[in-house]
């Protein structure tokens, strides 16, 4: 978990100063040792390199579930995944990034619906060690302020839905790169989930509660680095525009490090008769 990361490297930080300490009080050199093994500097400069200061997170609320989502959401708010606030990336710059939000996670587990269990490919064959070994999504929720001040509709672009995620060895096709097909499905999914969010809000539906399902009419994936074996990263997920039975989101995948690894663009297009 990205929290986890953050506080172990927190402590890799105490440890650095400690062992920094350590070497400039008793005038070690820290020279790599003649036998191949590494001096203390070097342990120092692993520790330091493995340390950087942890990003503005996200608003961390304890707000009760929403009435929509009896059974979807459970009250779980994030704390250890990232806010994109702090994005200088001009082409992902969502419009309330400078109003309060939070995310709350939803159960797949919890939902009645026959797609989400055993023969779903994420969270069932795809699921377990080495594969897909965490696929954590959560729903971005603004807070009351901000549902104020932003203007309603079905064209402003913003964040919807973030996954957290951690992709084993078992999934690559080059060896040790996780397989573009993977990163595809993750994606996939990950806009499958922004749609189910937004076809809730009551301003999109005259019904909210009537069964409206989507399909992926159309995905495009960059990929931008190889996303390798053993990672951990965060899928976001932006809700463009919407034209009749057209949902436009585009989306991307960033390490645990903030670099975008790949971007994806997702027509979903509501059927006629489900
Ligand atoms: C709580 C649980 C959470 C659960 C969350 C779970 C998330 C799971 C996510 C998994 C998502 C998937 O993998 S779904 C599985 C993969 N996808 C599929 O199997 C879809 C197969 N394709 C189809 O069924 C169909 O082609 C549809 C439904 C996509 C479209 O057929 P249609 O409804 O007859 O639409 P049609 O009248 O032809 O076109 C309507 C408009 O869309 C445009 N259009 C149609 N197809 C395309 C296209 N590929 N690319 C661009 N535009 C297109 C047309 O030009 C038209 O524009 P205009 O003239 O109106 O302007």
């Amino acid at each position: 978990m990205m929290q986890s990361h953050i506080r172990q490297s927190g402590a890799a930080a105490a440890a650095a100063v400690a062992l920094f300490s350590y070497c400039t009080a008793f005038g070690r050199e820290g020279k790599k040792e003649e036998n191949g093994s590494v001096g203390v500097h070097h342990l120092v400069a692993a520790a330091l390199v493995e340390w950087r200061p942890p990003r503005r997170h996200a608003a961390i609320s304890s707000a009760p579930l929403t009435s929509f989502y009896p059974n979807l959401a459970i009250c779980e708010p994030i704390r250890d995944v990232e806010s994109d606030n702090d994005d200088d990336d001009d082409d992902n710059d969502d419009n309330d990034s400078d109003v309060g939000f939070y995310y709350l996670r939803m159960n797949p587990k919890e939902v009645e619906r026959t797609s989400l269990s055993d023969s779903h490919a994420i969270f069932g064959a795809l699921s377990g060690t080495g594969m897909i070994e965490r696929y954590d999504i959560y729903r971005r929720v603004l807070d009351d302020v901000a549902v104020e001040r932003k203007p309603r509709g079905g064209s402003s672009r913003r964040e919807v839905v973030i996954v957290n995620l951690s992709v084993g060895d078992k999934l690559n096709g080059h060896g040790g790169i996780v397989h573009g097909g993977i990163l595809s499905l993750l994606f996939d999914e990950a806009m499958g989930w922004a749609y189910e969010c937004l076809r809730h809000e009551d301003d999109w539906l005259d019904d909210p509660s009537s069964p409206v399902t989507a399909v992926t009419a159309n995905l495009t994936v960059d990929f931008r680095a190889p996303f390798v074996e053993g990672s951990e990263g965060v899928i976001r997920v932006y809700h463009d525009e919407r034209k009749g039975r057209k949902i436009y989101f585009t989306a991307k995948l960033e390490s645990k490090d903030g670099e975008e690894m790949a971007k994806g663009s997702f027509l979903a297009i509501r059927m006629k008769y489900l």
